[in-house]
């Protein structure tokens, strides 16, 4: 198997600038070094260029419609090219609205994926429900077919139709879910693992429910969407949105362990980091070096040699 690296240099999914910086980051932490060490070839695409369009009016609320759709379907066409080419394709953001594309295009060549979501946040936010208006809040909205009936049509993204299924989905992580998103959630009856449910459960149990499951009907391709601010903040604090109570190191890793493990990882996104928030240069590089350590991992890196 082969290793395609995908920069996505975009941040207009939030408000916060910096996270189009992200890619360049990752990559200064050693990303395609530490790779290398692999049996596997790796291919550095380098980083996609996404125009800025202008008269971009907002659409209710929510900023930048068009210039995120369109880079979601550039990226689309990426990840679809890559996957295609029968590379394990690892985007690097840039902020979350990036899975919209992501997803979509892997779902071009693997209509039968299966999603796993690992963020403090759910990301399932409509333009009805979200309280930013911000895309990076609404991603698995623009996913998910069960969701249709309660989306507009946002100006650029007329491109996607809607393919996955509530069940198709687990999330691990949250810990800030707007009472929108919660509804969402329990409505659509996703699998979801919070915070409290790893202290309770523990992240052993929480994979083998996870990947039973998304897996136990049929094995099929994973995307995994690892938005680093699932880690603590102590861990990954140069983030747009933070919110303490996150991963351990060692919760995170053995997340990524165990996926690689079942041989099915297809397309990992790491978003969300943001060089320009670390208070310093330490914590700018130890949020990038996790990213790096996370990526790996996922990749089989292991710890036990
Ligand atoms: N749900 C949110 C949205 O804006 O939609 C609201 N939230 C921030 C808000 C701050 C005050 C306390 C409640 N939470 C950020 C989140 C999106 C995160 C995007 B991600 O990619 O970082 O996950
Ligand atoms: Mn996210
Ligand atoms: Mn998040």
């Amino acid at each position: 198997h082969s290793v395609a690296i995908l920069g996505a240099p975009f941040s207009k999914g939030q408000k916060r600038r910096g996270v189009e910086h992200g890619p360049k980051a990752i990559r200064d932490a050693g990303l395609v070094e530490r790779l290398s060490n692999f049996d596997y070839p790796v291919h550095d695409f380098g980083d996609l260029t996404f125009k800025h369009l202008e008269k971009d009016e907002h659409f209710m609320r929510v900023p930048f419609p068009r210039t995120v759709g369109r880079a979601n379907q550039l990226l689309s066409g990426a990840v679809s090219s890559a996957v295609g080419a029968g590379h394990t394709c690892i985007m690097l953001g840039g902020d979350h609205s990036l899975a919209i594309g992501s997803v979509e295009g892997h779902a071009q060549q693997c209509p039968d994926l299966c999603l796993i979501w690992v963020d403090a946040h759910a990301d399932i936010n409509t333009p009805l429900t979200s309280p930013s208006g911000n895309l990076h809040g609404q991603s698995v909205a623009f996913l998910l077919k069960d969701l249709q009936n309660k989306m507009p049509e946002v100006p650029g993204f007329s491109w996607i139709k809607p393919f996955l299924s509530a069940r198709d989905l687990v999330y691990i992580g949250l810990r800030d879910v707007d009472p929108g998103e919660h509804i969402i959630l329990k409505t659509l009856g996703i699998q979801y693992f919070s915070m409290r449910d790893i202290d309770r459960m523990g992240i052993q149990r929480v994979m083998e429910v996870t990947l039973d499951h998304l897996l136990a009907r049929k094995q099929r391709p994973i995307h995994l969407s690892f938005d680093i601010d699932a880690f603590d903040p102590s861990l990954a604090p140069a983030t747009g949105t933070p919110v303490n109570g996150g991963l351990t190191y060692r919760e995170g890793i053995y997340v990524t362990e165990e996926i690689h493990n079942t041989g099915l990882l297809s397309v990992m996104d790491v978003v969300e980091v943001n060089p320009t928030l670390g208070a310093t240069p330490e914590a700018v590089e130890a949020t990038s070096s996790l990213a790096v350590d996370v990526i790996a991992s996922a990749l089989g890196q292991t710890r036990e040699g």
